[in-house]
């Protein structure tokens, strides 16, 4: 390798107020992240929630309608080796059909100040060593994402950003996806892993970002992600302020519905609260378990405004900023 022209700890993508319109398509609206090295950064949103519009706007080939990204503190086009520095994998059905997939590699090489060496350790890398020589043109959709992911290497970049690679992987192909990324993040890279399915990354990724309707609504470790999902019981009673009182007391985590109406509990079981409530000789009305896993949560957070079935946000809750 070549010195690089940041530090090695340098690696962080930083997005401030990002804003892109289409005409009267409001892609991305304001969002303000930071994507930090060494780390697996999953960024999720459903169909249409500005992903791949975010991601190319970091890569400068989308010019945002205001706001700004950078990559170690500069704007990706005047980075002096951008292909040393960024990997990026937008879509992984850019290949010339008629090429093998290592001579594909080899195309790219020169640009990158990849070896011939290093194209085939790369093939050999992503499990296509077998399928090197053959034609680009009769892989599935997983290779094709194997060689879009090995050609992102070449140049060795301190930051991979990869929009959707678990499209077509089969189970085993996702297994191996999660141990690879978390593999180049111990290396020290920041990556950065776009998908529109939580199950999907949620194995492999330390910190996520949601975005929905081109907006940021949250941003966390995923274990604060994780913590949010954690059990909760809504009790309604006559007199919820002495229950969220006498809750706080035991120390489980208390807040009140907007209405006043309904107090939701976490960190307990049904039968404890209840138990609790009866030992203090107060009334409740209602005791219902709602706890809603991971997926529920996800879907919640992106539904649109209004939604009837899936739009009760917590109380009091927040878009926050990763603060990993
Ligand atoms: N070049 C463009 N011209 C007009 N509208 C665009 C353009 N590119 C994106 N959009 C619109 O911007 C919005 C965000 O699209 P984007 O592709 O960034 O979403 P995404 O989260 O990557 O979606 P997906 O998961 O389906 O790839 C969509 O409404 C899309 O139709």
């Amino acid at each position: 390798m070549e010195p690089t022209e940041h530090p090695p700890s340098d690696g962080t993508v930083t997005v401030r107020s990002l804003t892109k319109h289409f005409g009267t398509v409001r892609a991305v609206h304001d969002l303000s992240l930071d994507v930090l090295p060494g780390r697996v950064t999953g960024f999720l949103g459903p169909n249409g929630s500005g992903k791949t519009t975010t991601l190319r706007m970091i890569l400068g080939l989308t010019t945002p309608t205001s706001g700004t990204a950078t990559i170690g503190g500069v704007p990706y086009a005047t980075l002096r080796q951008p292909l040393r520095t960024v990997g990026a994998a937008l879509e992984a059905t850019s290949f010339h059909p008629g090429r093998t997939g290592l001579d594909h590699l080899r195309t790219y090489a020169p640009l990158a100040g990849a070896t011939d060496q290093r194209c085939r350790d790369l093939g050999d890398l992503v499990g296509l060593s077998a399928a090197g020589n053959r034609r680009v043109g009769g892989y599935s959709l997983g290779m094709r994402q194997r060689l879009a992911l090995a050609t992102t290497l070449l140049g060795d970049p301190r930051v991979l950003l990869l929009d959707e690679p678990a499209n077509g992987l089969d189970p085993e192909g996702i297994r191996w996806l999660r141990g690879f990324l978390r593999h180049l993040a111990s290396e020290g890279r920041t990556v950065l892993v776009s998908s529109h399915m939580l199950s999907e990354i949620q194995q492999s990724v330390d910190d996520v970002v949601i975005i929905a309707r081109g907006q940021l609504v949250h941003a966390s470790p995923m274990a604060g992600l994780d913590a949010l999902s954690a059990p909760r019981i809504h009790l309604t009673s006559p007199d919820t302020d002495a229950l969220a009182a006498l809750v706080k007391l035991q120390g489980w985590d208390v807040e009140t519905t907007d209405d006043g109406r309904t107090v939701v509990v976490r960190g307990t079981t049904t039968s404890q609260v209840g138990s609790a409530a009866h030992a203090a000789g107060l009334e409740v009305h209602g005791l219902t378990d709602r706890s809603e896993n991971l997926e529920d949560l996800f879907l919640r957070m992106i539904a649109p405004p209004g939604d009837p079935v899936l739009d009760h946000r917590e109380p009091g809750s927040t878009p926050t900023g990763v603060d990993a």
